[in-house]
């Protein structure tokens, strides 16, 4: 689940980006990369933190002020310097990508551009063949030529063609020298895509596209709203802006951004994360009460720090104490998105200590945002027993993520899923606790849908209810895109010497 950011300005754009990608930081940690452009392109990138890569005499160098930007969460490739984005071709006219989502098909678009049109793929990242593809579709017309309109119908057409033939998620940001600043969203709009005005004193815009609205405030821009599903966007060299809805299909929102993904304070598709982790905690505390009516625990503490938000209100609506019973160190990363098992398991004791004061002789309720591969979990309530917990109870504000997801969170094999392979009762036992309850699918859409200005009627959760809306993904692909990702990860693991 990466973080993309594209900027057009009056000013030179590279500080502003850097910045962009601290805000976009939670969305992926593995590599980023900063690419600016004038008459050509100026890049800088590499492997691990946005902080740990740059520093400002690397990115003060960057001119130009059009540039895009992205922090890396793998879900296709590996982890090499060659699968960092931006991706950027010279030919024709010179053209840059930063991709956030996964292209479902890509290993028959891959063959395709290598057997039938000879041309050649430097990395093994979906986002090439969709870079490759609209270099193809762009190549006519010239880049002496400065017709905006012209171009503009010409950038549309290109991605209709994409629309056609990419299956999966995209949201890019893309920057054509010579023409300026390019965002677009896949028909189904399952990644989010942001935009943001910011106006200056001579009456002039700078525009801004990216993940999420968290860096918009920092660096002055007004939140304009989010890109539909199948719209173009375009921002000219001379700062005219363009956009169309080339071809939208049915509205898919990716559910788990709202779950755990994006930043509490964002605002996507209309609708405000933090209010919607709310309403998760509201919602599942409303049915614990009808299920488990007896059991009240002394007090409710969140597996910090995605499901602080629910806990509150979980805790509100019980009527309990909510309590910071387990603290994170702020410094460790999310362990989630981190790319093998070893280092997730080793990191949640490492970043997590528990408050005896807050556990000893309780009944505690745990909170969590969701049990994926059930590797968080597990650790805590260990934790929490030690720490002398009188009973553990343990919530999950998402239900039962029973299958893969092909279109951007890398969980691409059920054999990694603990609830697609455990009954509840199993997972309760694995997990050591009194007592388990997920969110029901209902609870989840209604805490989502309920308030805002949005167009979301059923959100993507494919990952729980397995309805994939693109793709063709039969049991039969299931399996096939299973070992491909596997094979992918563990050569990717070989190179860094680690296993998964
Ligand atoms: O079942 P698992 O595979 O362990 O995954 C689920 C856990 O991972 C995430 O936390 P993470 O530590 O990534 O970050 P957070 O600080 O945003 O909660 C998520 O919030 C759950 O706590
Ligand atoms: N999480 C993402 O959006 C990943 C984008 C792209 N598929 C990559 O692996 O780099
Ligand atoms: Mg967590």
């Amino acid at each position: 689940m990466c973080g993309i950011v594209g900027i057009y300005s009056h000013e030179p754009v590279a500080a502003e980006l850097y910045d962009s990608l601290i805000h976009l930081q939670h969305r992926g940690q593995d590599a980023a990369g900063i690419l600016t452009c004038d008459e050509r392109f100026y890049s800088r990138h590499g492997l691990g933190l946005v902080r740990e890569i740059f520093t400002p005499g690397d990115v003060l160098p960057l001119k130009g002020n059009i540039g895009i930007a992205h922090t890396r969460y793998p879900t296709a490739g590996g982890y090499s310097e060659s699968d960092i984005q931006p991706l950027w071709i010279g030919s024709p006219r010179g053209i840059a990508l930063a991709h956030n989502g996964n292209i479902v098909n890509y290993p028959e678009l891959a063959d395709e551009i290598r057997l039938k049109q000879h041309r050649h793929l430097n990395s093994s990242l979906d986002s090439e063949a969709l870079l490759l593809m609209l270099a193809d579709k762009l190549a006519t017309g010239s880049y002496a030529d400065n017709d905006d309109e012209d171009f503009f119908r010409q950038l549309c057409k290109a991605v209709k063609h994409i629309y056609r033939r990419m299956e999966g998620s995209y949201s890019i940001v893309s920057v054509v020298i010579g023409k300026g600043l390019v965002a677009f969203r896949d028909p189904h709009g399952i990644r989010p895509l942001v935009w943001g005005e910011r106006k200056r004193k001579d009456g002039a815009s700078d525009y801004i596209f990216a993940s999420e609205t968290t860096a918009f405030y920092a660096l002055g821009f007004e939140p304009k709203g989010d890109l539909q599903p199948g719209e173009v966007a375009y921002v000219s060299r001379s700062g005219k802006l363009f956009r169309q809805v080339v071809e939208a299909r049915e509205f898919r929102p990716c559910v788990f951004e709202y779950v755990y993904f994006a930043r509490p304070d964002s605002t996507l598709d209309g609708v405000s994360v933090y209010r919607s982790r709310l309403r998760m905690g509201q919602n599942l505390a409303r049915r614990w009460k009808e299920i488990h009516p007896g059991h009240i625990p002394d007090v409710v503490i969140p597996a910090p720090f995605t499901a602080n938000t629910a806990a509150l209100s979980f805790a509100h609506e019980l009527g309990v104490r909510y309590s910071e019973g387990l603290y994170k160190n702020p410094f460790i990363g999310r362990t989630f998105i981190m790319p093998n098992q070893k280092a997730r398991s080793r990191s949640v004791r490492y970043k997590l200590t528990p408050q005896r004061t807050e556990i000893e002789n309780k009944i505690v309720l745990i909170v969590d945002d969701s049990i994926v591969r059930g590797t968080t979990s597990r650790e805590i309530v260990k934790m929490v027993r030690e720490f002398g917990a009188k009973a553990i109870y343990f919530v999950s504000t998402c239900p039962p993520i029973k299958n893969p997801c092909f279109y951007g969170i890398d969980i691409p094999s059920r054999a990694e899923l603990i609830a697609a392979n455990h009954t509840e009762e199993q997972i309760r036992k694995y997990l050591g606790v009194d007592i388990l309850m997920y969110q029901n699918q209902e609870d989840l859409v209604e805490a989502v849908t309920r308030r805002g200005q949005h167009h979301i009627k059923q959100p993507c959760m494919a990952c729980m209810d397995g309805d994939y809306i693109c793709g063709n993904i039969t049991e039969q692909k299931i399996a096939i895109l299973e070992r491909q990702r596997e094979t992918d990860r563990r050569s990717a693991a070989e190179k860094q010497g680690d296993g998964k």
